[in-house]
């Protein structure tokens, strides 16, 4: 999925935090935002992934204008299409490992309504082979990370919107998790990340620099 914001603009409380952003993410590439703390790259990956709405400009789905896409609309693209791996996660803390992998199975009761293989796959992948049982609140902050990213795999959605993906791994899980990221990319995928992380930034495809229009010159222009 070709997934673009053209000259898009948003406010957030009477402040002006992205102003005139573009980008082009292109299926079988990893476009990376990036840009200094506060710059807005969280702001424009919710934009990108219609979880925020844009105060000016548009958002396009293979050259679909979305922007006015209402709740149903979004759902659908959410449910259909994307994965989420976001810094607050998205994670359900009461709930299994299992459970927040394929939102359907529930191991800890003796259910399985998902297709458990993939489910042990996408966990190896991980590096959380073995924790299916835990409650997802147990797990630290990389572990939930790196879980969402399971979720992920186990979707294996269209298009992926990644906020830090290497923040808060040591040396050896960061590696892991650019790797995921590229065979996404290898086979077809859409992934978009927000990145201080230079060697994230290697595996990349495309720099978007956010935030080049913030001078307090140009704000102060709008
Ligand atoms: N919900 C919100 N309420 C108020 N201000 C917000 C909100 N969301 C974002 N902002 C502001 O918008 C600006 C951009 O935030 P954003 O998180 O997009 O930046 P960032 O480039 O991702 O930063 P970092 O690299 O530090 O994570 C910041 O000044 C932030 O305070």
């Amino acid at each position: 999925m070709l997934m673009e914001a053209q000259d898009i603009s948003v406010a957030i409380g009477g402040r002006l935090v992205l102003n005139g952003e573009s980008v082009r993410c292109k299926p079988g590439t990893i476009t990376a935002l990036v840009g200094a703390s506060g710059s807005g790259k969280t702001t424009l990956l919710h934009c990108l992934g219609l979880l925020l709405p844009v105060d000016k400009g548009s958002i396009l789905i293979d050259g679909n204008n979305v922007t006015k896409y209402g709740t149903a609309a979004r759902r659908q693209f959410w449910r259909n299409h994307a994965a989420f791996v976001l810094q607050d996660y998205g994670i359900m803390d009461e709930e299994s490992v299992a459970f927040n992998v394929t939102m359907k199975t529930n191991i800890i009761g003796g259910r399985v309504s998902g297709n458990k293989e993939k489910l042990m796959h996408s966990l190896e992948q991980t590096g959380l082979t073995g924790r299916e049982n835990e409650l997802a609140g147990h797990l630290s902050g990389g572990e939930k990370q790196r879980l969402a990213l399971s979720r992920a795999i186990y979707k294996d959605a269209d298009i992926l919107f990644v906020d830090e993906p290497t923040a808060s791994l040591d040396e050896a899980n960061r590696r892991t998790v650019i790797e995921l990221l590229a065979d996404f990319a290898v086979r077809g995928r859409t992934v978009i990340v927000s990145t201080h992380d230079s060697e994230m930034m290697e595996a990349c495809d495309a720099l978007h620099q956010v935030g080049a229009n913030n001078s307090p010159q140009k704000l102060r222009n709008i």
